[in-house]
């Protein structure tokens, strides 16, 4: 792995006493979308302000193309652009003076094709000289990404890009972060939203309570932990399950008209068959079978709990 940016045994302990992470390690390949996926307060914001310079570490290093982001902050900061969850710009000033004015701060001036360029990109370039408050929420949130571009970074950080937007907006800034990503920059993004990592990230890693406790190739971790799940639909209504069925743990679902089956489609036996041929045995006829794949969501939802189970919770 071509490794941009390292995060190593990071912990972080705010002044009121609140641990929000604790020893995080973390490697971003260059070019991939790393979507970063947790509940409300896992740390997801401290960790990214950790890694721009905005919020020191109690411990642990992070390192930006081999720059350390305490010691050599100037020359890692450089490398990302934060695309912050809160709109912080001067809502009287123009978009293209906005954009320029942020390049500035990074000591870099001029190069105004390039500002053109990601202006273009963004669908802003018409709008140029409007001020920013007579701007839709949508195109509001396209110039914090300009902002964050101005300075050309190699690495973007994305806050919670798509919350409280609408789905069709959603979609457009997925579209948007794709093509960021064809031109070579690499992404982080954090998010609530499963269906958000599903769509776009190449890994996903998984933070509670300030632990990483999991990061895989999306596709890897869906296989490895995809359960599938068969839906029974019965010809006859049930009122419990009979004890013969005890080994495949079925549920009961909608007023006992339907049995649920979740079952491991990776393993060399499903179970489907036994099951099937015991419901004949035992006589209870069924008028369909319904067979689904579980989402990134589920798999969340389950890691989550095994989390808590296992006492991963501070
Ligand atoms: N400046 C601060 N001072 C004290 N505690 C803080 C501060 N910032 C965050 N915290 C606490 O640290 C924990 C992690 O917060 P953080 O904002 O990093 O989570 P998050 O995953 O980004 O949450 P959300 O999805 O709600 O934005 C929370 O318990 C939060 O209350």
């Amino acid at each position: 792995m071509d490794t941009i940016l390292s995060v190593s045994g990071v912990s972080k302990t705010y002044g009121s006493g609140t641990t929000a992470l604790h020893s995080v390690d973390l490697d971003i390949a260059k070019g991939e979308i790393f979507a970063l996926l947790g509940p409300n307060g896992a740390g997801k914001t401290t960790l990214i302000s950790i890694i721009c310079g905005i919020v020191t570490p109690s411990t642990g290093t992070v390192t930006v193309m081999g720059h350390d982001a305490i010691n050599e902050f100037r020359a890692a900061r450089r490398l990302v652009g934060l695309v912050p969850q809160e709109l912080s710009v001067d809502m009287f000033e123009t978009v293209l003076a906005t954009v320029k004015f942020s390049r500035r701060l990074f000591g870099r001036s001029g190069h105004d094709a390039y500002i053109e360029e990601v202006l273009r990109d963004l669908s802003l370039w018409d709008k140029r000289d409007a001020r920013i408050m007579e701007l839709s929420g949508g195109m509001k949130r396209r110039v914090l990404i300009a902002k964050a571009l101005s300075h050309e970074p190699d690495i973007l950080f994305l806050d919670e890009p798509t919350a409280g937007v609408d789905v069709s907006l959603r979609r457009d800034m997925w579209k948007l972060i794709h093509r960021l990503r064809d031109k070579g920059t690499t992404i982080i993004l954090t998010t609530h939203y499963i269906e958000e990592a599903e769509e776009m990230a190449d890994r996903v890693g998984v933070i509670d309570k300030g632990k990483l406790i999991l990061v895989e190739r999306k596709a890897e971790l869906m296989k490895r932990l995809g359960k599938r799940q068969m839906l029974i639909s019965l010809q006859e209504p049930m009122g419990t399950i009979p004890p013969e069925l005890e080994e495949w743990h079925l549920e009961l679902e909608d007023e006992g008209k339907k049995l649920l089956y979740i079952f491991d489609a990776t393993s060399e036996r499903t179970g489907i068959p036994s099951l099937l041929r015991k419901l004949a045995e035992l006589g209870i006829g069924f008028k369909d079978l319904e067979t689904s794949k579980s989402s990134l969501e589920d798999i969340f939802v389950d890691l989550v709990a095994q989390g808590k189970a296992e006492g991963v919770a501070a």
